[in-house]
């Protein structure tokens, strides 16, 4: 027993990942490796005291977590959670919006290789149980004031909160098999919005996410002075990518309550009363600001604070862009592209103002240790510019597969086609675009967005381009709509400048005749208050053809 004691006493800390014999203690990365909560809190060990996370507080106010307590939170919870007798690998669903206890619970997990499926407090139950059905979790985590009920009995549940984890019904016990937590351990697993049928979980390990951050990096677009607000919800891995983005620079997060999002008065007091620097938000996020407190938003601009605004999950609509740049002429913009299955693949500087008769924004090159190819259907690169074809992405961000889907991942993860030989595999992302004269890429669409009509290829996004620049739009859907007995026929949704006058659908119909082919024509144009959004905040266009066809 002494032998045993000395022996577990003399370990050094640098050793202290290294399992004692029987696998009875809890696996650990070793601190020179990569892990996502060694990447994160790296800032903790040089200056536990700068501000971590700059959060609305239960009174309304606001309330800032440092380094060193984000630190001692994630322990704890650490701490908790080695208790309960889990394994490297079992799953661990997260529900939560982004706020400092859900950071040191998810940073928590990744410290004993517990893969975290972050989902927000929105999503429906019947959709959280069939990811649930999917993952087959150990343990569902939601925060002390979540309102979930009804989690399947085979799954553990427990509560995090500002004093630690409390368990209601503790995991089923299991054997601890492993000893070590990797890089090449799974990190997290988001599950897609996947248009068809049942979600796909991307599961992303702790080597592929941090290479993505690396890259983003490497770019030098924030400081630790600097204040990121993010507005994605937690399972829509921008969120994830704002944690990371932040906490990797030794920046503040300001993660921004939803509640806020959707009043503009209340978004743009927020982002003034938290110092923030750089916003996160898809395009959509915005529509309610230009639509409604232009003035506020100038103003904002105005003091200085704000430097720079991120977007990323879809084409920005020109127009609003253009509008959003007017009344913020000092600030820059970033356009951040790429899939959840490589986190991300570009990130690129949008100039401010956009030159006049700019048609499609770049995305540029990939990420610093990232290389976008442009393959045609042959398996042939592309590089002579304004040829379209598919963006293949080689990446050290490249995830590890669909959960449980080899068939799905085989149709995405494909051998590298410049050199099928070397074992290395690329993501075929399903994206279109063309290459500028210095290699840069414009994008121009998903593959899957290109239709035919009487036998034309289509992109819709040059449809909605043309409708786009016609007065009073604010932007504008094209789609094929089904129809009952013959070809589908193209139809065109717009929304109208605020006050403005409802665009007239003949005279939207001769602007495209002015510019189009007849075959590019819609047949029907819909003027709606607004487009319906997933959950992630982009377009929903089976939400529109559903209106359409009522
Ligand atoms: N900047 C874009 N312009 C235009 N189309 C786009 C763009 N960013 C995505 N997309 C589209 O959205 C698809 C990917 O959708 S996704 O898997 O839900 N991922 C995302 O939307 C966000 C992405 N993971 C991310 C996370 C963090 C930083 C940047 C980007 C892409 O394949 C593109 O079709």
């Amino acid at each position: 027993l002494l032998e045993t004691a000395w022996h577990l006493l003399r370990r050094p800390e640098s050793e202290g990942w290294r399992m004692s014999p029987n696998g009875a203690r809890p696996a650990r990365a070793h601190a020179s490796v990569d892990n996502l909560r060694t990447y994160l809190l790296a800032a903790a060990r040089k200056d536990p005291d700068r501000p971590a996370v700059i959060q609305a507080a239960a009174d309304g106010g606001l309330e800032t977590v440092s380094y060193g307590e984000l630190q001692h939170r994630t322990d704890r919870c650490a701490e908790a959670l080695d208790a309960l007798g889990l394994d490297v690998g079992d799953r661990v669903i997260l529900e939560s919006d982004t706020e400092a206890d859900a950071i040191a619970t998810l940073l928590a997990c990744a410290t004993l290789g517990l893969p975290f499926t972050p989902v927000s407090p929105e999503t429906p139950d019947e959709r959280l149980l069939t990811i649930i059905d999917s993952a087959e979790p150990a343990l569902y985590l939601q925060s002390a004031r979540g309102q979930r009920t009804g989690i399947p009995e085979t799954v553990g549940t427990a509560r995090f909160g500002a004093d630690g984890l409390t368990v209601e019904r503790p995991p089923a016990p299991r054997v601890r098999r492993r000893r070590v937590v990797t890089p090449l351990d799974t990190a997290y697993i988001t599950f897609t919005s996947g248009t068809t049928g049942r979600p796909k979980g991307v599961v992303m390990s702790h080597r592929g996410v941090i290479a993505f951050l690396r890259g983003a990096e490497a770019a030098e677009l924030i400081t630790s002075e600097d204040r990121v607000a993010g507005t994605a919800p937690l399972q829509f891995d921008f969120a994830l990518f704002d944690i990371g983005f932040a906490l990797s620079h030794g920046a503040a997060l300001v993660p921004v309550p939803r509640d806020r999002l959707n009043w503009p008065r209340r978004f743009l007091s927020f982002l003034r009363d938290t110092g923030t620097t750089q916003v996160d938000a898809v395009p959509s996020a915005w529509r309610p600001v230009l639509r409604h407190e232009p003035d506020l938003l100038a103003e904002l601009g105005e003091q200085g604070v704000l430097r720079r605004i991120a977007f990323s999950g879809e084409d920005f609509p020109l127009e609003e862009l253009r509008a959003l740049q007017e009344l913020l002429p000092k600030v820059r913009f970033t356009n951040g592209y790429g899939a959840t299955e490589t986190m991300a693949a570009s990130i690129t500087e949008v100039p401010n103002p956009l030159p006049p008769g700019t048609e499609r924004l770049s995305i540029g090159y990939a990420v610093a240790g990232a290389e976008m190819m442009l393959i045609g259907p042959d398996g042939r690169p592309v590089d002579e510019p304004g040829v379209l074809d598919e963006i293949y992405l080689r990446s050290p961000s490249l995830f590890s597969g669909y959960w449980n889907d080899p068939e799905a991942t085989r149709a995405v993860v494909v051998p590298d086609p410049l050199d099928p030989r070397s074992g290395q595999r690329v993501f075929k992302t399903g994206d279109l675009a063309t290459m500028g004269a210095d290699g840069e890429l414009y994008f121009h669409g998903r593959a899957d967005s290109q239709v035919q009509i009487r036998g034309n290829r289509v992109e819709l996004g040059e449809v909605e381009r043309r409708i786009g620049q016609f007065t009073g739009v604010t932007g504008a859907v094209a789609m094929l709509l089904p129809r009952a007995d013959g070809d589908p026929v193209l139809h065109a949704f717009v929304t109208r400048a605020p006050g403005g006058p409802a665009p007239d659908a003949k005279e939207v119909v001769a602007f495209c005749r002015a510019a189009l082919p007849a075959y590019m024509i819609p047949q029907g144009v819909h003027v709606v208050d607004e487009f319906p959004l997933t959950v992630n905040g982009k377009v929903d266009r089976a939400a529109l053809t559903a209106l359409a066809a009522s």
